[in-house]
Formats: C-alpha cells, sequence, structure tokens
C-alpha cells in the first residue's frame, strides 16, 4: 500500500446556503440506521452484480428482495422528501447510484478525493462501465460547484476521454477543479487516476441557475 492508498478522513463539502438546507432537512428527518441501509444496499448491489446463484438461491434472494420492497413501498414519499441522495456532506451522499467519493482536500476551485468502483459499475473485462464513470465525473464536478457561495448549477455539457481501463476494486484518486468562470458558465476539468495511470479526464460546463429555475430547499411539506 503506497502512502496515497492509506485511509484519510473524509473532508465534508462546505456547501452553499442552498445545498445545505436541502441536506439538512434530510438530516433532520431520516430514520435512524437509515445510513447503515444505504451502505447494506450499495453491497447488494454489488453481490447481485457478482453473483451466479443456483434457482433455489435465487427464489430465495427474490422473494426476500420482494419483501424489502413492500416494507419500503409503504413509506413512498415524493422527491422533495426523499432521503436517498441528499445527505450530502457524506462520501455516499446516502446514496447508491453512483459511487462513494471520500473527499481528501477542499478548496474555492478544487476537490480530490478517493473512490472505487465495484461489480455493480463493471462493464466487461473486469473494468468500470464508461458510464458509470461518466456518472462518476458529474457527481464529483456537482459537489466542486456546490462549494462556497457559488448558486445553485446545472450540467449543461460533460465530455469524458478515457485513456486507459479503469479497474474494479481498486482505490482510484479523483481531482477536479474549476478552470474559468465566465459569468454563469463555469468551466470544469477533472481526472481519475489508478495510482499514476491516467484512466479518464473531462471536462464540464456546469450553468449556475437563475433564481426563477430554482426551487424552494426550506419548503416543508404541509403538517399532516
Ligand atoms: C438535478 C439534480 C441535482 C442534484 C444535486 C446537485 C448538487 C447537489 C449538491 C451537492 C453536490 C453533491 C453531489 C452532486 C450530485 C449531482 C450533480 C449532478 C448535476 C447534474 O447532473 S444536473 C442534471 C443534468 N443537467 C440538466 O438536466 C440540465 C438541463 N438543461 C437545463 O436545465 C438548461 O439547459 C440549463 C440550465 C443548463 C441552461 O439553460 P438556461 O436557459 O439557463 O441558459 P441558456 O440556454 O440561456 O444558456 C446560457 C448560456 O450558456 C450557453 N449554453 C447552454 N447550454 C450549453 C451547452 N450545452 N454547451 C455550451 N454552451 C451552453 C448558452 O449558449 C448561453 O451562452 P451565452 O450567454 O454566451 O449566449
Amino acid at each position: 500500500m503506497t502512502e496515497s492508498d492509506r485511509p484519510q478522513p473524509h473532508v465534508a463539502v462546505p456547501l452553499n446556503g442552498y445545498w445545505t438546507e436541502w441536506s439538512a432537512r434530510a438530516a433532520r428527518n431520516a430514520a435512524p440506521g437509515w445510513a447503515a441501509l444505504v451502505g447494506e444496499m450499495a453491497g447488494l448491489q454489488d453481490t447481485f452484480a457478482a453473483a451466479a446463484p443456483p434457482p433455489e438461491a435465487v427464489a430465495e434472494a427474490r422473494s426476500l428482495v420482494e419483501q424489502t420492497r413492500a416494507v419500503l413501498a409503504r413509506h413512498e414519499v415524493g422527491d422533495d422528501d426523499q432521503w436517498f441522495g441528499r445527505f450530502l456532506p457524506a462520501p455516499d451522499r446516502g446514496q447508491t447510484f453512483s459511487p462513494p467519493i471520500r473527499l481528501t482536500g477542499i478548496t474555492e476551485h478544487a476537490l480530490a478525493g478517493k473512490t472505487m468502483f465495484g461489480r455493480f459499475h463493471s462493464g466487461n473485462n473486469s473494468a468500470a462501465h464508461g458510464g458509470g464513470i461518466a456518472l462518476l465525473f458529474d457527481d464529483l464536478f456537482g459537489r466542486l460547484v456546490s462549494v462556497g457561495d457559488i448558486p445553485p448549477a446545472r450540467t449543461a455539457s460533460l465530455s469524458v476521454n478515457y485513456r486507459s481501463v479503469t479497474p474494479l476494486d481498486e482505490p482510484l484518486a479523483v481531482e477536479a477543479s474549476v478552470a474559468e468562470v465566465d459569468g454563469r458558465k463555469l468551466y470544469l476539468t477533472g481526472t481519475l487516476r489508478h495510482g499514476d495511470r491516467l484512466c479518464a479526464d473531462a471536462t464540464a460546463l456546469f450553468l449556475t441557475l437563475r433564481p426563477e429555475q430554482i426551487r424552494p430547499a426550506e419548503a416543508e411539506a404541509p403538517p399532516g
């Protein structure tokens, strides 16, 4: 293990006011144990992708997943009230869609962190799926544009260059920085590395939203 592979503490992004409220609302409302359930679901995705079970195990697993869905379906809410994806300070953001990013360095204009793709994000030949890599960059850039006082922003374009295969189950380093700001336009660049090897680099244009494009984050659902 090299020095850069050693576990380092995750540094939470200092969010702008909009996302702070959006995230705090989920944290206020979430049931104890939610974060552990998210971790279990992420593990399930990887285990599911890696399994080739016999018929009786397929039937048993399907029945258990059906039961889990039924439990959760009884508590469905609208997306304003969901918890999934809203724990912005956490490496996984409380979601299982894109891989967790453990941030290790943050400035107003740059982020650095560690990530890893598991079997769920496998493309072929033990390599990460290119769409998963684009997803990782979008998520990383989304975190970068939420640092400090930047108003909420959306991805307008994202371009990824796949330079070499991205391995699964290996520590990977990510970096992202703001290359240029031009009014509402934020031009971003990022890299994904396995050790010294560049796996992919990306550029993106994010546009900060006009006030009328932003939904209020603080609006609580009506009581009852
Ligand atoms: C939605 C989910 C959000 C999730 C949470 C995000 C952050 C959370 C906080 C913490 C971070 C944690 C994790 C991050 C997680 C996820 C981040 C994901 C981010 C996304 O995944 S987000 C979803 C994908 N994203 C969209 O769903 C966008 C759909 N789209 C639009 O909403 C509009 O399209 C918009 C608003 C982009 C622009 O619309 P608009 O009306 O405001 O602006 P307009 O068109 O007038 O353009 C103004 C000037 O930009 C130029 N321009 C526009 N588009 C361009 C392009 N593609 N290429 C080159 N130039 C372009 C024009 O040419 C003009 O240039 P000029 O001024 O020089 O003439």
